[in-house]
């Protein structure tokens, strides 16, 4: 049996995987805010109480809900004589200054699997092995607050997994994790194919990756996805996968388009939220469709095109509506960006109250989710999550 069964976005949502926000976040200060690409300091104990609930309403909904951090210290569990190895690849991609090598993995080690993992994504200060020394920078290794937002280091596709290369680089110690785990754990290790490999040159991030359905796949060229990495994918998913097109939405480069998910999202069969940055910059991205035969551009609009791919009149929700100014906050707190758990009811940041009015006139279930906390990093309930297992559509 397959391990892995993600055929759209919006299928019964059966099993997800999330991390619960930890030490990393209170190891955030605001000089460190811009390159650890997380936008403010959240307050732990109310970040935790925020994801407790979200994970709760999952729950609610018959999801499995898996934790990354879990999966990580089980494949340890399981294979003991990997973590040698394990611990100097992250270190030789984390640490900050060579030097202390040799203490920092004696205090890894120190640790069980479980807490070790956590203390890999919280980040490790100087002070904490006793070292004081003429360099003022505090860590030993960086904290990984952005481990919160399990969409963008690996991503499901069909019956596989794409594991990325990340963008910037305080990102793509993240994918250790999920590759350790497709690799080692006992429930994926060699069933699960990969579509991508995180030691490839070129950068790709989860939340541009939309599974529109068994044939079609949706990719943003946006600030973290390059067409090359896309290209090189497609090659993978043609081969090894049911895909036979990529629909390519080369978006401006901007981090108001981060990635597609940030501006665009399915909801159901014909359902989508838009940023209006969407129509906005019509003119200034272009479509492509790769397919085995190679790429062309498509000079239709953005509607035509998704009206054609899923085969029936295609309704667009604005995030925010006509009120530009809602528009830009909402987005702004990830109003684009939904976690589908049935086709027609999606998980969604409650302050975003204009765009949630509009997707329940337009018929939307909408379950709504607290986000004070959460939503500093940048990212929401899709952001959030990494579905694992969504039943098959009935088309
Ligand atoms: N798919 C997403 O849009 N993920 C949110 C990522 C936010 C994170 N702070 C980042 O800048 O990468």
């Amino acid at each position: 049996m397959s391990k892995i069964n993600v055929y759209s976005e919006i299928g019964k949502l059966k099993s997800v995987l999330v991390h619960r926000p930890g030490d990393e976040v209170e190891n955030l200060v605001p000089d460190l805010l811009e390159r650890l690409l997380f936008d403010d300091i959240p307050f732990k104990k109310v970040a935790i109480e925020e994801h407790d609930r979200f994970t709760d309403l999952l729950r609610r909904e018959g999801v499995e809900v898996l934790y990354i951090e879990r999966l990580v210290a089980e494949a340890l569990d399981q294979n003991p004589n990997l973590k040698d190895e394990f611990v100097n690849k992250f270190i030789k991609e984390g640490i900050n200054d060579k030097k202390y090598t040799k203490e920092f993995k004696k205090y890894l080690l120190s640790l069980s699997n479980f807490e070790m993992v956590n203390k890999m994504i919280a980040g490790t200060k100087k002070i904490e092995l006793g070292i004081h020394d003429e360099n003022h920078y505090p860590f030993i290794a960086d904290p990984l607050p952005n481990v919160l937002f399990q969409r963008d280091p690996f991503a499901s596709v069909g019956n596989g997994v794409t594991l990325h290369k990340m963008w910037s680089v305080t990102r793509n110690r993240e994918t250790l994790f999920p590759d350790f785990v497709f690799k080692n754990h006992s429930r994926f290790a060699n069933d699960v194919p990969h579509f991508y490999e995180r030691e490839w040159e070129e950068p790709i991030e989860g939340g541009d990756i939309m599974v529109l359905n068994k044939e079609i796949l949706v990719i943003g060229v946006s600030q973290r996805t390059s067409m090359k990495a896309i290209e090189r994918m497609s090659k993978e998913v043609f081969a090894k996968g049911t895909y036979k097109k990529i629909l390519v939405l080369d978006l401006p480069k901007t981090r108001a388009f981060m990635h597609l998910d940030t501006v665009l999202t399915n909801a159901d069969y014909d359902k989508f939220i838009a940023h209006p940055l969407i129509f906005d910059n019509v003119d200034a991205f272009k479509i492509y469709l790769i397919t085995p035969e190679g790429k062309t551009e498509i000079k239709k609009s953005l509607i035509d095109v998704l009206s054609e791919l899923v085969g029936k009149s295609v309704k667009i929700i604005k995030c925010g509506g006509d009120d530009e100014i809602a528009a830009g906050r909402e987005q702004w707190n990830d109003g684009t960006n939904h976690l589908v758990v049935a086709p027609g009811k999606v998980i969604a940041y409650e302050r975003n109250w204009v765009t949630i009015d509009l997707m329940e006139k337009a018929g939307i279930e909408v379950i709504k989710t607290p986000s004070a906390e959460l939503s500093r990093g940048r990212g929401g309930p899709r952001c959030m999550s990494m579905p694992l297992w969504r039943e098959d559509l009935k088309q």
